[in-house]
């Protein structure tokens, strides 16, 4: 069985008056990529904050294989790799030399090591070139390579897609994947998009006014048991009785009825519209998209 990388139980953070984190549980597994997706200002960075040690807590307890931020923050700490805000990369330095000097801060990482994650990262060919000239998908990259340095357990990443292009994305996304897969290491990311979430990660997490409010494996069809189903149906005024009489509500009525139902009820569904001699053309599963529910479960706040 997977360890448990990183564990936050009743994670609370007051700042004045206001509560902004108000008692968070989740955890993420060794090998698992976890998104921790919410509108502006739900308090994404302020929990990110927390678990790397950059803001106290004010309740609750962070723990990071099994050691608490709390009362083992060293032995805690040193099995997180994290890029919070933007990494911290000095420009007038090639690549090589970056991570060199960050290799130096660790105990124990060779430059066997950072030849390693160079090549995880894919940045052999401008690996001695400043870090100035870099684009933002360079550095991004370059940022991942120093935060996985020394092996981390857990690597958070705040927003890793920010500004990418949709080919840089994809290859963040690829390392990110191969990074779990063959490490073992669980990471952590924020986004705000959606769609690389989906892509990305094995189980969201969405977080809305400092609580997180839903929690689902990304590819679980059982997640998925109220589904919106597409009716193409040449009666539609008799197809809609039938609907209303099972008190289903019905989303769209033009030629095309899209109804709100559970799975398993569909047999049952297609059934009763047969015996009303209704002509059935088609029955087709809408599979919801993650943007679809996030603004369900957020009431529609608008996401950048
Ligand atoms: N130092 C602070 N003092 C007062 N309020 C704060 C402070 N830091 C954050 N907040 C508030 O806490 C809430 C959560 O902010 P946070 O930055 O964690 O959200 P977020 O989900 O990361 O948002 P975004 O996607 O916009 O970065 C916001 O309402 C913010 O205004």
């Amino acid at each position: 069985m997977s360890q448990v990388a990183l564990e936050l139980k009743d994670v609370k953070k007051k700042i004045g008056k206001k509560e902004i984190i108000k008692g968070i549980n989740l955890s993420i597994n060794q090998g698992e990529v976890y998104g921790f997706i919410g509108p502006n200002g739900a308090g994404k960075t302020t929990t990110i904050r927390m678990i790397v040690g950059l803001m106290r807590l004010t309740g609750g307890d962070v723990k990071i294989l099994g050691k608490s931020i709390q009362s083992d923050y060293k032995l805690a700490a040193k099995n997180i790799g994290a890029i919070v805000e933007n990494p911290e990369l000095y420009p007038f330095m090639t690549g090589w030399q970056n991570l060199m000097h960050y290799a130096r801060m660790y105990q124990g990482v060779t430059k066997e090591r950072v030849e390693e994650v160079i090549s995880l990262v894919g940045l052999e060919k401008v690996v001695n070139d400043k870090v100035g000239k870099y684009s933002l998908g360079m550095r991004q990259r370059l940022g991942i390579a120093q935060a996985i340095l020394h092996k981390p357990a857990l690597l958070i990443l705040d927003e890793p897609t920010n500004g990418l292009d949709p080919a840089g994305i994809r290859e963040i996304r690829d390392y990110i994947r191969e990074l779990a897969v063959k490490d073992n290491v669980a990471v952590m990311i924020s986004s705000h998009l959606l769609s690389e979430i989906e892509l990305m990660c094995d189980r969201i997490g969405i977080i809305q006014q400092g609580e997180v409010i839903s929690e689902r494996a990304v590819h679980d069809e059982s997640t998925d048991s109220q589904l919106k189903v597409i009716f193409e149906v040449k009666q539609n005024d008799k197809a809609q009785e039938v609907f209303e009489e099972k008190e289903l509500t019905i989303e769209k009525e033009s030629n095309k009825l899209i109804v709100k139902l559970d799975r398993e009820d569909i047999p049952n569904v297609v059934k009763s519209l047969i015996e009303k001699d209704v002509e059935v053309y088609g029955v087709t599963p809408i599979k919801a998209t993650l943007e679809d529910q996030f603004l369900e479960l957020t009431g529609g706040n608008v996401i950048e």
